[in-house]
């Protein structure tokens, strides 16, 4: 980041208060009468009501609409295994994405855990506390594991955002541009830089929608992963081509499509040449992704190019994802976040797109025109209609799919965040 603006960033964190997230009061706390209702003695009534029966949790705390958003800090975005505690202003920062996108509360968790397993025995000892769980930023394998481990134990939604969020984000804005390249799924060659969280969820969910596995190479730090290679994980192996390719200039040579979510500048201009008409680039690795918007264009003026971050054109970020999906998902009381919900958020990702763009949205991102193209390929994360939309569809997803506790909710359609509680 240039200097100015890495000190526009630090400020912005420090200042006026440090960090980005306060608690704020839901009932009055100014007389005796008060305090007598929401401490001492008062407080005792819903304590024997939950005691009495473990719903009533949903009505007299704010567990209902209570996402705990945890990391060990092991693959913070792009930039690796920095621990814990430096992971917290990113955690803190969904927290802020799920406020003010979704209006739900939430709390980050940072957990120094020596192991896997204490880090799935810590989480499960305090699950019941909260509506959802949301993983974040925990790398792969072991992502994969705690993970699954957690739904199992876990009677409310789990779900791995860099898996989940980032694939059906990745999905919803690859359906659309390789409409717009005039393309079918079933046909493209796709080149997946990285074979982790991210990248095994992304690839998954692109073979559910259509991709095939035989059109697919993906790459981790070793090279193409083919299946003469030696010591790959069993995540891994699921993507494993029996194929001469080694490197990414062997796959990238007529590919349709680069999916990166593995580090910065790993793809140059010289091989973005190589990729066949009309190239679908999704360089998503964060901060800084695997090339510049700028050097794909001039390499290949015929891109479709997409990025995670918020500064350019088609951001595929799971920001897109995880405040509506949990908001839909917490609104229906669902047990679990399942595939039928993932792909619901998909068709309803992918067709907002399609729709005119609101007025607020151009302003936002002082832009006078915004349309379903190459430059705009999936809604923006400040489209309000995405809370609609997106939390409707998982909603009415999870109730089809039998996973929700509740009807789906009376209250919907949700117009702002003001309307989340309902009447
Ligand atoms: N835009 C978005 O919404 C999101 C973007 N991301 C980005 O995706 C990236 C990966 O995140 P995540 O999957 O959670 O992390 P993981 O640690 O689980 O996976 C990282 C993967 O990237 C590979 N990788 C790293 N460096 C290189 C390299 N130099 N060459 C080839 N492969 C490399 C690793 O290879 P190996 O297996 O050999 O170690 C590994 O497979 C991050 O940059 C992150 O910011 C993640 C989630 C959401
Ligand atoms: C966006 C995000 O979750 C990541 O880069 O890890
Ligand atoms: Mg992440």
């Amino acid at each position: 980041m240039m200097d100015a603006n890495k000190q526009a960033a630090l400020d912005y964190h420090a200042k006026p208060i440090p960090g980005k997230l306060s608690v704020e009061l839901t009932k009055p706390t100014v007389t005796a009468r008060d305090l007598a209702l929401a401490y001492s003695p008062g407080v005792a009534e819903p304590v024997r009501e939950i005691a009495r029966e473990a719903e009533n949790a949903y009505r007299y705390t704010g567990k209902g609409n209570l996402v705990a958003v945890i990391s060990d800090g092991t693959a913070i975005l792009g930039l690796g295994n920095l621990g814990p505690l430096a992971s917290k202003p990113v955690m803190e920062g969904k927290g802020v994405l799920f406020k003010c996108f979704a209006g739900i509360n939430s709390v980050d968790i940072e957990v120094d855990a020596e192991s896997p397993q204490a880090f799935i025995d810590t989480v499960a000892r305090i699950a019941d506390t909260w509506g959802g769980i949301n993983l974040e930023d925990i790398k792969a394998p072991e992502c994969f594991k705690i993970e699954k481990a957690l739904i199992d134990r876990c009677s409310i939604p789990v779900f791995h955002d860099d898996q989940h969020g980032t694939a059906i984000v990745t999905a919803a804005g690859m359906l659309n541009a390789l409409d717009i390249a005039d393309k079918r799924i079933e046909d493209v060659k796709i080149v997946c830089m990285g074979a982790g969280a991210a990248a095994i969820a992304c690839m998954r969910l692109l073979v559910s929608c259509g991709a095939s596995k035989e059109n697919l190479v993906m790459l981790d730090r070793r090279g193409v992963i083919h299946t003469d290679r030696d010591g790959i994980n069993e995540y891994k192996a699921e993507f494993a081509r029996n194929t001469n390719m080694r490197t990414l200039d062997d796959a990238i040579d007529g590919a349709d499509v680069f999916i990166g979510l593995s580090g910065p500048g790993l793809l140059s201009a010289e091989q973005v040449k190589k990729m066949a008409r009309d190239p679908v680039i999704f360089a998503c690795t964060n901060p800084d992704p695997e090339i510049h918007p700028a050097v794909a264009r001039e390499a290949r003026p015929d891109v479709i190019m997409a990025t995670g971050r918020s500064d350019y054109p088609n951001q595929v970020n799971n920001v897109l994802g995880f405040p509506f999906i949990f908001r839909g998902a917490l609104d229906v009381r669902a047990t679990r976040i399942n595939e039928t919900m993932k792909l619901a958020a998909v068709h309803a990702l992918k067709d907002l797109a399609r729709e005119p763009v609101p007025q607020e949205v151009l302003d936002a991102y002082e832009r006078t025109e915004m349309s379903f193209g190459r430059e705009y390929i999936i809604p923006t994360p400040v489209d309000i209609r995405l809370l609609d939309r997106v939390s409707s569809a998982v909603a009415q997803a999870a109730v089809d799919s039998g996973v929700a506790r509740k009807p789906y909710p009376a209250h919907y359609p949700l117009k702002t965040i003001n309307d989340v509680y309902g009447a």
